[in-house]
């Protein structure tokens, strides 16, 4: 059977291909993820996920290899990881009471060939008070993660509601994934 390989450093990512109950590898990518920010959202995700997924595919050749990458999007503007808790604090608060969207890009790597998508889920963010949003960046989630929120932690008592994939929020559409797999030859 084909070698799966899952090119991320993410915990949550693995945790989720885990749901597929297929024995997969982890490798962590290192790449340049400078982009242009002007491109749509669904490029830059898709563009970057195929970049992670390359860098895997070189060394794993004719394994199934998956890339993947997460960004939120607020009013045109790329939100990705806070690099302070000032920057956690200033994205929590443009997200508050609002809606915005996150987008997760995948790129699938096979032999020669490369299959790329991205799921577009839209979320609706409670009103926070500023007492909210200090206590939720104390808790530290913040930081490894786009937009400043884990929706799977304690970051989903923010939320209001979602309209799209939950999987693909938390950064692997993983139903859709399934698919591509099989679809690409991968017995799943
Ligand atoms: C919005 C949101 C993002 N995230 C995470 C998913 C991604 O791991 C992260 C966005 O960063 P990414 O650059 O997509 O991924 P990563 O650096 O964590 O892992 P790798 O590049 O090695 O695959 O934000 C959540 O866990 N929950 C959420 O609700």
């Amino acid at each position: 059977m084909a070698n799966l390989i899952l090119a991320s450093s993410s915990p949550r990512r693995k945790e989720l291909l885990e749901k597929l109950s297929v024995p997969f590898e982890s490798y962590s990518p290192n790449i340049d993820e400078s982009i242009e920010s002007q491109l749509p959202p669904g490029d830059i995700v898709t563009t970057l996920a195929a970049r992670k997924a390359k860098k895997a595919a070189r060394l794993y050749p004719h394994s199934f290899v998956i890339g993947s990458d997460t960004i939120v999007v607020y009013r045109h503007k790329i939100l990705g990881k806070p690099a302070s808790r000032e920057s956690a604090k200033k994205m929590l608060s443009e997200l508050s009471g609002n809606t915005h969207s996150v987008y997760t890009g995948v790129a699938v790597i096979h032999d020669e060939t490369i299959h790329t998508f991205y799921e577009k889920t839209d979320v609706i963010f409670w009103e926070l008070s500023d007492e909210d949003i200090e206590k939720y960046v104390n808790t530290g989630e913040p930081f490894d993660k786009a937009g400043a929120y884990g929706i799977q932690g304690q970051g989903g008592l923010l939320v209001k509601s979602i309209q799209g994939d939950y999987y693909s929020v938390v950064g692997l559409p993983i139903g859709r994934l399934l698919r591509v797999l099989k679809k690409m030859g991968y017995p799943v």
